[in-house]
């Protein structure tokens, strides 16, 4: 088996749409700046900036070879007629190396992305040199622990299954569980629910393959103080709005790097 490429723990940050072009050069540059040298960071870090974007901030990130620039969706094909789809091979050309999959605000309405689509834009990612992060979760909250587990267990083994059925048995593909009802919340899923579901994950992935470089994350509402509560089971975190401001993104990476 080649030897994982994948840092140990990865911490990434998912802009959406949230922010305007002047405020994503803003916050790169922070970022930037923060795991540049003399700091020696070994967590991977990731940052997904809307399209429009992802040209300057390869720019921006010319010097920072630390931080890795990633899309938050991509087209299954590398070329063709598809009007204002955005082309896997041209994210890679313009500097990214993780592409964004299968989010839970594009598995619902309006896009309702399938299993089977997002494991074929994970096949197209990975043809393309990059990485796939599959987000999976479940819909619905149970107010019962053991239940809510199953149910998440039952509803992300098919969004992981469909994954490595599509993605060659060598590459490296990170995994984002974000529980949809946690998505935009005050506060993250109870770390008890997020470590069992997690563990059930990764032995269903080692039952079925050997493979090195899989990673598994949290996201939904993680902030600072989250990694604290998860790090035995998890490989990282996967931020949003709590990781806009950067001091925030920062105490996150150190929480991460310190453990
Ligand atoms: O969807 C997320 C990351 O992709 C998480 O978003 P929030 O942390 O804002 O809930």
């Amino acid at each position: 088996m080649k030897p994982p490429i994948l840092p140990k723990r990865l911490v990434g940050v998912n802009l959406k749409m949230y922010f305007d072009a002047p405020s994503t050069t803003a916050y790169i540059t922070a970022i930037a700046k923060f795991v540049a040298p003399p700091a020696s960071i070994s967590t991977g870090i990731f940052i997904l900036p809307s399209y429009p974007c992802l040209a300057s901030a390869s720019d921006l990130l010319d010097m920072t070879p630390q931080v890795i620039l990633g899309a938050q969706n991509c087209h299954a094909e590398d070329s063709g007629a598809y009007t204002g789809e955005i082309s896997p091979l041209m994210l890679k050309q313009v500097g990214c190396r993780i592409v964004c999959l299968g989010h839970a605000e594009r598995r619902r309405a309006p896009f309702n992305e399938t299993d089977e689509v997002v494991a074929t834009k994970a096949e197209a990612v990975v043809r393309n040199g990059m990485i796939p992060l599959v987000c999976i979760g479940e819909k619905s909250r149970s107010g019962i622990m053991s239940e809510g587990v199953g149910i998440a267990v039952r509803e992300c083994s098919p969004q992981v299954m469909s994954v490595l059925r599509a993605v060659p048995g060598d590459a490296p593909i990170i995994f984002a569980y974000e529980p949809v009802w946690a998505i935009g919340a005050q506060e993250p899923a109870s770390a008890d629910h997020v470590l069992a579901v997690v563990k059930s994950l990764k032995q269903l992935i080692g039952t079925v393959e050997e493979r090195a470089d899989v990673r598994i994350l949290y996201g939904g509402s993680a902030k600072p103080g989250t990694w604290g509560t998860l790090k035995e089971g998890v490989d990282g975190l996967f931020l949003g709005r709590f990781a806009h401001d950067v001091g925030n993104f920062e105490r996150v990476v150190r929480e991460v790097e310190e453990s």
